[in-house]
């Protein structure tokens, strides 16, 4: 008889919806619209600089170990940045943490903060990792939805809101932290100010943490802004903030991300890190570090990639929305991000998709839509709690950071099934 193996832990979190659809997506080989990463080559500032550092015969240490909390070149513009934007000095020893990217920085900080029986309140859709890191963490996840307001004609990631009795009533004396991400992925929705004033009320009057995922914060669309959380009035020492070069710089391979807070905040992940990645790759954060400190030196103009990139994506933004609807699929024009979810009930409506009852409509579609017509989405359910899945089952997630004519390509599949139908 073998030894009972699989940790009793992590029961309940055995299943990876990018597991089972990169599986899919290698199976078939579509055109994969599913996991959010750029198909075309990352930026020549970062790529160049990696080489220079893997290479270097004067700094050959570059390919050795480096500080544990982050190697001093990156710590060093982060916190420059990171000061710039939050208005505070950051302390570079004490308050930033480099992770193996924004999936450590978010685990260290939820196992790094979260004691058996505290609750968190996970806002949905969510990157579906925070569930699993609550439970890991022996915390108990509450789920609050967005809800959309709107659901005829065309939508804006904008007409999905949150009740804010629901969020209210969702607070207890055990939640001990609410995790937030802005610009949020799947639905684009960037969180107003009114709206973070609003979760911030909450967290101060019930003595909570908020961890903010702000991944895309640099990619926001006309007429938006983003709204740290840190910035609002007494939130600093409450608030966590989670960053990645992966999509900052648009080299998701890299792995490479941080989180930064408050000293008091920053101590757990610190020691979880310590026990566990303890070190990131050196050569990697001397190349996002010189990626900074070129985009810091051009900081505002429209040449810093973290305005050129948004601009390209906005244009990509808007032809997909126009690809989507022309096939018949009902778009929500996301105010953010770099994915899209396009209503597919009417599609679904027409079709045999087949699957086991017992899997819900989106991950049924997504299947038959990949092996069927070789497109792949992700289905949004993924993102919410088993509860509350039924908010998300009648869409499917579309990534548009691709390759103009592979968008196009998705545009020619979905108007061919329009027609077929
Ligand atoms: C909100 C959010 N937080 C954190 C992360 C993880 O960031 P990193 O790649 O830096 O670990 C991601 C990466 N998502 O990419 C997978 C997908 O949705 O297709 C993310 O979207």
């Amino acid at each position: 008889v073998l030894p009972p193996a699989i940790a009793e832990k992590t029961s309940g979190i055995e299943k990876s919806v990018w597991v089972e659809f990169n599986q899919l997506a290698l199976e078939v080989k579509p055109l994969n619209l599913g996991q959010g990463f750029p198909d075309f080559a990352a930026p020549d500032t970062v790529r160049k600089a990696l080489a220079k550092a893997c290479t270097n015969d004067t700094n050959v240490l570059l390919n050795q170990y480096t500080r544990g909390f982050g190697h001093p070149r990156l710590i060093a513009a982060l916190s420059k940045l990171y000061s710039k934007l939050i208005g505070r000095e950051i302390n570079q020893q004490t308050e930033v943490l480099v992770t193996a990217g924004a999936y450590e920085a978010l685990f260290v900080t939820i196992m790094g903060l979260v004691n058996k029986g505290d609750e968190v309140i996970i806002i949905e859709p969510f990157f579906d990792c925070y569930m699993p890191q609550v439970k890991l963490a022996g915390g108990t996840p509450v789920f609050v939805p967005l809800r959309p307001r709107k659901t005829t004609g065309v939508t804006s990631s904008e007409d999905w809101v949150l009740d804010t009795e629901e969020l209210a009533n969702a607070f207890s004396d055990k939640t001990k932290a609410i995790i937030v991400n802005t610009p949020n992925n799947p639905l684009g929705k960037v969180f107003k100010y009114e709206e973070l004033m609003m979760i911030a009320g909450l967290c101060k009057k019930h003595n909570v943490i908020a961890i903010m995922d702000e991944v895309y914060e640099w990619m926001f669309y006309t007429g938006q802004e983003h709204i740290r959380m840190a910035t609002l009035p007494d939130m600093w020492e409450r608030t966590v903030t989670i960053g990645s070069a992966g999509k900052t710089f648009s080299v998701t391979g890299w792995k490479t991300g941080w989180a930064f807070g408050p000293a008091h905040l920053m101590k757990g992940p610190q020691v979880i890190h310590q026990h566990s990645v303890y070190t990131c790759t050196t050569p990697v954060q001397e190349a996002v570090a010189e990626g900074f400190e070129i985009e810091l030196q051009r900081f505002g103009t429209p040449e810093c990639y973290f305005k050129s990139l948004p601009a390209e994506l906005e244009v990509k933004r808007d032809n997909f929305v126009k690809i989507l609807s022309d096939s018949g699929l009902n778009p929500i024009i996301p105010e953010g991000g770099y994915f899209i979810l396009a209503d597919v009930s009417d599609i679904i409506s027409k079709i045999n998709i087949g699957g086991s009852p017992n899997e819900r409509k989106d991950f049924r579609f997504v299947k038959w839509l990949s092996r069927n017509r070789k497109l792949q989405g992700i289905p949004p359910s993924a993102f919410y709690s088993p509860e509350h899945g039924h908010i998300g089952e009648n869409y499917i997630r579309f990534c548009f950071i691709k390759e103009d004519e592979n968008l196009e390509k998705a545009g020619e599949i979905l108007r061919a099934l329009k027609k077929d139908l």
